[in-house]
């Protein structure tokens, strides 16, 4: 399979701090990496220098081939790489179809043609990706008092309508019941067997270990170990500062 996703000696650095310092890796296409850590290890800022929200201090990310670390989100996401955030991100204010429709033009290089904003195309996307996320039902209701996990489903929806080749997920199990973790486990099981490669920021250890091929693990802006969810739960560095820490362990039980 070809690499996807290439990251060499990234850097970010706050002042003095090194939020993520000098980290290498690479993403098959197809593959589902997962990225955990300890809180404040730099995986968020990893996420947003590889999607553009913040620029590097330096380093080199590699998108299908091309480099993408100077250029803009749009063009990052039109790509095809779109994310999700920690938080749940949805506009409130609008209906849930709107929120689809946001992330669907963000992710389409042609430009409105139509006077109320959106060619059919673009709504053909949002009505897919709300389909596959299973909101299709609540489409026309405003997506500010939806509970969490529709929020987050939304997010979801709102990023594969974008039609990306990689998804990235920041934290998607976190604050979901155990059955809400059992639904997203089965969520992203269906996204990868539509072939899109995924990267994601999990804690909740049960999901990431369902879900991942490969596992990173950061500490202090650094890749403290890569291999097999197996091979993590065997290492003992990853047990010191990772799993056996009251954030790994407490979320090891979720
Ligand atoms: N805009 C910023 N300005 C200054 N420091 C920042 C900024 N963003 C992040 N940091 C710092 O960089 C470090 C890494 O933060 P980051 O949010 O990437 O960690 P994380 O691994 O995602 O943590 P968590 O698991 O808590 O989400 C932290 O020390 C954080 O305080």
């Amino acid at each position: 399979m070809d690499t996807l996703l290439e990251v060499d000696g990234l850097s970010k650095h706050y002042g003095g701090l090194a939020a993520v310092d000098d980290v290498t890796f690479s993403v098959t296409e197809g593959e589902t990496l997962g990225i955990a850590g300890p809180n404040g290890a730099g995986k968020t800022t990893l996420f947003d220098l590889i999607s553009g929200h913040v620029g590097a201090t330096a380093g080199r990310v590699s998108f299908a081939g091309q480099e993408i670390q100077r250029l803009p989100i749009h063009r990052i996401c039109r790509l095809g790489l779109s994310r999700t955030f920690q938080l749940p991100s949805v506009i409130d204010s609008q209906t849930v179809f709107a929120n689809a429709v946001a992330g669907s033009h963000f992710g389409t290089a042609q430009k409105a043609r139509f006077r109320w904003g959106y060619t059919p195309e673009v709504a053909e996307r949002a009505h897919e990706a709300l389909d596959f996320v299973g909101l299709s039902d609540k489409a026309s209701t405003p997506a500010g008092p939806l509970p969490v996990f529709d929020k987050k489903r939304l997010m979801i929806g709102q990023a594969l309508a974008a039609r990306p080749r990689l998804l990235m997920l920041d934290e998607p199990a976190g604050g979901l019941t155990p059955p809400e973790v059992d639904s997203l486990v089965e969520l992203i099981g269906a996204i990868r067997a539509r072939g899109v490669t995924v990267i994601l920021i999990e804690h909740v250890m049960r999901a990431l270990t369902a879900v991942a091929d490969r596992v990173l693990i950061m500490n202090q802006g650094r890749r403290l170990f890569e291999g097999t969810p197996a091979q993590m739960m065997a290492d003992p560095e990853v047990a010191r500062v990772y799993l056996g820490t009251s954030a790994g362990g407490d979320h090891a039980q979720s």
